[in-house]
């Protein structure tokens, strides 16, 4: 389990008067982060551009000291970890490596200094693809061959801990399959799998937690579906037989302060189509039941009462608007 507790850290100093020899205004870039992440689940880290995520993850690997507030990995701080990569393992920067060193001499001699098997070197290789490559200076690989090799020096040591700083940035398509499915199966192995990206489209299919940060600030922890539900783009399709009846159904929604658009097209139903006198409302801001409610007490038939949820994307945008910085 990682455990992050009212973590902060503010780069630079703070600015003193007017003095134009101050220093660099002071940057929080972490605030009071708390959130936990368990082991045998896939855990999303997401946040705009400069959320802090990427400060987080160096804090919680003992790179940095917080300015306040702590970052556990199995209760201890990462320096007191006694086996190193073989109690975490890390992708922080996948440009971080010595290019003139082959795939298979950075891994040996990051397996020589951790204490681990020299034979862990082919299996991680072979593991993430790179066997075939093994004897090429890395200087030569390209961004997703570099991406490759970070996660094989993450899962070098076999640790039940391992965070990933955006793992997918520069792998193909083919590429993105793959890391989900092994993230996935890390997790099915009792693992914590910590994941970082910007996109929340990356980890839609991934991942069964979410931790979302927007300028250093904790915005959510929590499922997925919890994390959708927040979203208020959640609308109720209602199909209606006969004009008249409509029109008292929506203004009795508006009365209550529900926002109702009328819709040409097709229904959200499998198949239903919209005949003619049938009308169909988009109705946000109140719930199916209440619609339904309504429409009963006001002896309006229905045809259709339809309810849809926000999309993890929507309500990443929306709950995150007020956090982007870069536009
Ligand atoms: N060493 C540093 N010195 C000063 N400021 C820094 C330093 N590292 C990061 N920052 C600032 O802290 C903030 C958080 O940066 P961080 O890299 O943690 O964000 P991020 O969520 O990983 O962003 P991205 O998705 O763009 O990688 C940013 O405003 C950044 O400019």
């Amino acid at each position: 389990m990682i455990e992050v507790h009212e973590l902060t850290k503010r780069y630079g100093r703070r600015r003193r008067g007017p003095s134009r020899l101050a220093g660099p205004a002071a940057r929080l870039a972490v605030d009071r982060l708390t959130f936990s992440v368990r082991p045998g689940r896939v855990t999303g880290f997401l946040g705009p551009n400069g959320a802090g995520k990427s400060t987080t993850l160096r804090l919680i690997l003992g790179l940095g000291e917080p300015t306040s507030g702590t970052a556990t990995v199995g209760g201890r701080r990462f320096r007191e970890l006694p086996r190193g990569l073989r109690d975490v393992g890390a992708l922080l920067d996948a440009h971080d490596v010595h290019g003139g060193r082959t795939a298979e001499a950075h891994l040996a001699a990051l397996a020589r200094t951790n204490g681990i098997p020299r034979r862990r070197v082919g299996e991680v290789l072979e593991e993430v693809g790179l066997a075939g490559a093994a004897e090429r200076r890395i200087g030569g690989y390209s961004l997703g061959m570099k991406q490759r090799l970070g996660i094989a020096a993450a899962l070098l040591g076999d640790p039940p801990v391992l965070l990933f700083d955006e793992p997918v940035n520069g792998l193909d398509p083919e590429g993105v399959l793959w890391a989900r499915g092994l993230f996935r199966r890390l997790a099915a192995e009792g693992r914590t799998v910590f994941v970082s990206s910007h996109l929340m489209g990356e980890m839609e299919h991934t991942a069964d937690d979410l931790v979302v940060i927007g300028r250093g600030r904790l915005i959510a922890a929590e499922s997925g579906a919890a994390f959708a539900a927040r979203g208020t783009r959640r609308s109720v399709t209602v199909r209606t037989v006969d004009p008249a009846a409509s029109r008292g159904l929506a203004d009795a929604l508006e009365a209550e302060g529900a926002t109702v658009r009328r819709e040409a097209g097709a229904s959200e139903a499998e198949g239903a189509t919209v005949r003619a006198r049938e009308e169909l409302l988009r109705v946000t801001g109140t719930d199916a039941e209440r619609v339904g409610l309504l429409a009963h007490r006001l002896g309006v038939p229905l045809a259709e009462l339809t309810a849809r949820a926000s999309s993890l994307e929507e309500a990443f945008m929306e709950l995150t608007a007020d956090s982007v910085e870069y536009r």
